[in-house]
């Protein structure tokens, strides 16, 4: 039986873009365009997060939109409840915001949460999918395709594709790059970004969604089944509320969790695309007070001099000596980065949060050797 929405429903269906794209794309980029930009649109924003402590949120910029983290270690097992949860609480306040924006974490396959805007009812009746929208770092992405199978999902399940960090990249290279895309996903719009720029009406409002193009790739997606599974006693996850200037955050969940065996979940039935050994990627939070920034800055040249390969992205928050600045520092492989961001707020505690999401990482020695920059 089909169950389209009357019309009447279609008109007050609120539009949904899914943000997907590999580890350090530059989807939190382009977030906070379309957080900064003066579009008149009022976003409802949901940031999905692998490894910890809520570094996303807080490099997101303050602005007034409302920002709903969800943090799981795998996307997969644990979205639907939480964005169904999610996007009903938001369904009780219409009126209040315009537009969703779901922003998934880099090594997502996006169709689970796709897939839930068509299989909850409720969910089908207040929402629509805009758009999903893939950004792809051209200076890493042909590694990616070789070593994940993410990488490809992402981009062929896209509607829209931004090929993002062309800076990086000769332009030899981004014409392989985007014959590559083209290869696995012909039907997307592409656009060629450095740091997301890109006129907001090319990403948002496109209704572009195309579920008869999703069908012909995956003919099981509207399946009751497919893809779901249920957390186990060892998945257990929170999501929080944050309004923008609410900066703590109570993390329970192991921050190291990634389903694993005891989860009880089943990936790789039902035709779940997870790469052969998923669980290779890890995250490692590591936390420390203030640092001494002659001790930590060759320190982190060191440790992606060496472990660059294996860092698939790094991100962190960090309190220097003297400095009554927060420093937050970003890096994909042996590229890295670092800035000031703002003060130090006066009720903030300073501390310094830094977080390795990569393979073979061990543990134990980054800790030691990130604990001796302490100031
Ligand atoms: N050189 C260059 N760097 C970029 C560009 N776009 C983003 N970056 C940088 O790349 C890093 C990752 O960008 P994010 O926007 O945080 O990436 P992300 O996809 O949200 O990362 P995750 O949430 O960890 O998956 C940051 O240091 C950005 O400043 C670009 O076009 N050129």
């Amino acid at each position: 039986m089909t169950t389209a929405p009357t019309e009447g429903a279609a008109a007050a269906q609120i539009p949904v873009t899914v943000l997907t794209g590999y580890l350090g794309a530059g989807k939190t980029t382009l977030l906070n365009r379309i957080l900064s930009e003066n579009h008149g649109q009022r976003y409802a924003v949901i940031v999905n997060e692998f490894g910890e402590i809520g570094i996303d949120n807080d490099l997101l910029v303050e602005s007034d939109e409302e920002i709903f983290e969800m943090n799981n270690g795998c996307i997969c097992c644990t979205v639907r409840g939480d964005l169904i949860r999610t996007v009903q609480n938001l369904m009780k306040r219409r009126g209040a915001f315009d537009a969703i924006i779901v922003e998934t974490t880099g090594v997502a396959d996006p169709a689970p949460v796709a897939q839930t805007f068509f299989m909850d009812e409720d969910v089908r009746a207040a929402a629509k999918l805009d758009a999903v929208v893939a950004v792809v770092d051209a200076r890493h992405v042909l590694q990616r395709l070789e070593d994940t199978e993410e990488a490809e999902d992402q981009i062929a399940f896209a509607d829209v594709i931004l090929i993002n960090k062309t800076d990086l990249v000769s332009a030899e290279e981004l014409a392989e790059v985007e014959a590559r895309i083209r290869a696995i996903n012909p039907y997307a719009l592409r656009h060629r970004t450095e740091r997301c720029a890109i006129d907001l009406a090319s990403v948002l409002d496109r209704g572009a969604f195309d579920l008869d193009r999703i069908l012909s790739l995956d003919p099981q997606f509207l399946d009751n089944g497919h893809h779901a599974h249920e957390c186990g006693p060892d998945c257990d996850h929170e999501h929080h509320h944050h309004g923008r200037e609410h900066e703590h955050h109570h993390h329970d969940h192991d921050p190291d969790h990634v389903c694993g065996p005891d989860c009880g979940h089943d990936h790789h039935d039902q035709g779940h695309h997870h790469h052969e050994n998923p669980h290779s990627v890890r995250s490692i939070s590591l936390k420390a007070g203030d640092l001494d920034p002659d001790m930590f800055f060759p320190w982190i040249n060191q440790v992606t001099q060496f472990k660059g390969p294996n860092i698939l992205r790094l991100k962190g928050i960090l309190a220097f000596k003297g400095d009554p600045q927060r420093y937050v520092i970003q890096g994909v492989h042996m590229i890295v980065e670092g800035d000031h961001q703002r003060d130090w707020k006066a009720e903030e505690a300073r501390e310094s949060r830094l977080v390795f999401i990569g393979r073979d990482l061990d543990f134990d020695q980054l800790k030691q050797s990130f604990e001796a920059c302490a100031a």
